[in-house]
């Protein structure tokens, strides 16, 4: 059944196997005997098409393997060869009937059909009563028991054993090679072994011996007595949607780690976007009740004309408003019948005021000093939000007090759309007094002091507010990025432990299926119905995170701090990283080389 004709096989210029030829029998155990790296594993590895880079003809049922494609390699596997390792080389996570089946599926479509067979298997090999365990809750015996089922569910012609009992006690051994003894009656069972316990149960022990065939102990071929077994094969395409939905339920805790380790990606760079959000918005809300700190004034000396100073505010961007500011006459407030006279006046800056109550006049608003409070109401805190009527001259407007301010004489401010107003109502106004002006940003205070400075006007502001302010905001900017990047950082190396762990033991996934027959074809398609899955899992995952967020952000902040815009940011994010990542493993995954992986 299996002749091996004259090979030759070596490894940079070293024969390992030179001219070795032996024609196994049709039934029997044959054991493979030899000292360390006389080359059993070489051989083991040409046997099972795993390694095609050698000379001489492989013959097994007639066909020479070495002129397989790697498509025939894979139904001859599936065919012909059944597999046990020392390992077991089992699917942790899988029952044992899961780990038997995922043979079986190989030949026939029919799952109760499959069942049926994986536990008349088990029955025959003592183990039924564990068909619904999974694998990792066996003893090493059972695994092997388990090991040997999945190799014979699929009827092969030949079994090729590596070191079948090299993890097991000797009891067990010897209860391990009964069994084989007992497969042994209708094929050939081929095993690598180094215990020469072992080959007492052996028909025929062959060893290597400087690269070639050395028989120690023969049998009479039984092949023309009759009782040759005819191996039927059926093939079949197994469905690689069930399969990949099986191996998600096997790995789901490890999937669910994966997703949530990317989700906390994203959501630490969603909450780095938010937490800019927060900053801007309370910089924002500063800035809208704190109008009048973006206020600069520049008083103007009598032989200074204004013109050039009116032309750099015109054509600086950063100026949202400016206006000459002028000498106003005598004036009064009247609160009901409450009627305050106040002395001509130069307006400052209230920028550069400290209020004490209320907030700075917006437009259609005036602030006041105490002493002027003090003069129109008793209780000076029940004026704010009270309605006054100002006049100077041909000006009369009603406003309202928006708050009151630091100043020991009767003293106020206008809103500054009031006091443009009130400047174009006076007549016989040739000298200005100053120049006032307002910036379009708050944090844009000091860029353009600087600028007025540079070009010799020395502006009045509140700079030293503003900057204190600015500089708290950036160092809490900087706090958040710096948390962020932190966990960013702690995320992703989760993120590359967990792939590189999972990877590890899907490499080994991949090539025991491999070894039973799947092909890569069969393999790839398995991996993309998982990569969906695995995708749509950490999309999944990523909306249940952000919503986490956003009720936790609307209960600390009272506000959503994260838009919706990134929210289809995160999950789209989401769902390609893990979509690309997936696929450039598994491309990695499809390249494995079942030798290496079936060893460790
Ligand atoms: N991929 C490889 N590249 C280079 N040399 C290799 C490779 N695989 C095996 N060898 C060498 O080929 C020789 C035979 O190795 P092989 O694994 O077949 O021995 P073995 O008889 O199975 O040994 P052991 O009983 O220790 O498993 C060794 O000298 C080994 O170092």
């Amino acid at each position: 059944m299996i002749n091996l004709k004259n090979i030759s096989k070596k490894y940079g210029e070293t024969y390992i196997l030179e001219g070795f030829s032996y024609e196994f029998k049709n039934h029997g155990i044959t054991c493979l005997l030899g000292a360390s790296g006389s080359g059993k594993s070489t051989l083991f590895n040409l046997l099972a098409g795993f390694d095609r880079d050698y000379t001489g003809e492989i013959i097994v049922e007639s066909k020479d393997i070495s002129e397989f494609s790697e498509i025939q390699l894979s139904n001859y596997r599936k065919d012909s060869i059944g597999f046990v390792f020392q390992e077991y080389n089992l699917i942790l996570g899988y029952t044992v009937i899961e780990n038997i089946m995922l043979a079986a599926e190989l030949y026939l479509n029919d799952e109760n059909e499959n069942r049926k067979s994986a536990l008349n298997l088990l029955e025959i090999l003592g183990i039924k009563e564990k068909a619904y365990e999974k694998i990792e809750n066996l003893s090493g015996g059972q695994k092997q028991r388990v090991a040997i089922a999945r190799a014979l569910v699929g009827n092969p012609s030949v079994i090729l054993a590596d070191e079948p009992t090299g993890a097991l006690d000797r009891k067990t051994a010897n209860e391990i090679m009964r069994i084989f003894s007992g497969i042994a009656k209708e094929r050939p069972v081929i095993m690598i072994t180094h215990d020469n316990k072992i080959c007492d149960f052996a028909d025929e022990i062959i060893t290597i011996e400087d690269g070639k065939c050395k028989c120690i102990k023969s049998i009479e071929d039984r092949e023309n007595d009759g009782n040759k077994k005819v191996f039927n094969k059926r093939s079949i395409t197994p469905s690689m949607k069930k399969r990949a939905a099986l191996n998600f339920k096997a790995h789901f805790k490890k999937f669910v780690g994966v997703a949530f380790a990317v989700t906390i990606v994203i959501s630490a760079v969603l909450m780095s976007f938010s937490s800019q959000n927060i900053i801007n918005a309370k910089i924002d809300q500063f800035e809208q009740k704190n109008t009048a700190f973006a206020w600069g004034q520049i008083h103007l000396n009598n032989e200074r004309k204004p013109d050039k100073l009116l032309s750099l505010l015109e054509n600086n961007p950063q100026i949202e408003n400016h206006y000459l500011q002028y000498t106003v006459p005598e004036s009064t407030i009247v609160l009901g019948d409450t009627k305050v006279e106040l002395p001509s006046k130069s307006f400052g800056n209230i920028a550069t005021e400290t209020i004490n109550r209320g907030t700075m006049p917006k437009d259609g608003e005036i602030a006041i000093s105490p002493s002027l409070a003090k003069k129109l109401a008793f209780d000076m805190t029940t004026l704010i939000g009270q309605e006054i009527i100002f006049s100077s001259g041909e000006f009369t407007e009603k406003l309202i007090i928006s708050g009151l301010f630091n100043n020991s004489l009767d003293d106020y401010y206008l809103g500054s759309n009031v006091e443009e107003k009130f400047y174009s109502t006076l007549k016989n106004i040739e000298n200005p007094v100053s120049v006032i002006y307002k910036v379009k940003t708050f944090h844009k205070v000091l860029e353009v002091e600087k600028f007025l400075l540079e070009n010799e006007f020395e502006p009045k502001t509140a700079s030293n507010q503003v900057e204190s302010l600015s500089i708290t905001f950036e160092k809490l900017k900087m706090l958040f990025n710096m948390v962020t990047v932190l966990i960013v950082s702690i995320s992703i190396f989760i993120c590359v432990i967990l792939l590189m762990k999972i990877s590890g033991i899907r490499a080994k996934e991949i090539g025991i299926l491999m070894a039973l027959g799947y092909s890569i074809v069969q393999i790839r398609k398995m991996l993309l119905y998982e990569s969906i899955k695995l995708s749509i899992l950490s999309a999944i995952t990523t909306i249940f995170v952000v919503s986490l967020l956003t009720v936790f952000s609307e209960i600390i902040f009272t506000k959503t701090i994260i838009s919706l815009l990134q929210v289809i940011f995160a999950i789209c994010c989401t769902f390609i990283i893990v979509w690309q990542t997936n696929t450039i493993l598994n491309s990695k995954l499809l390249k494995t080389d079942p030798v290496i992986v079936l060893k460790k």
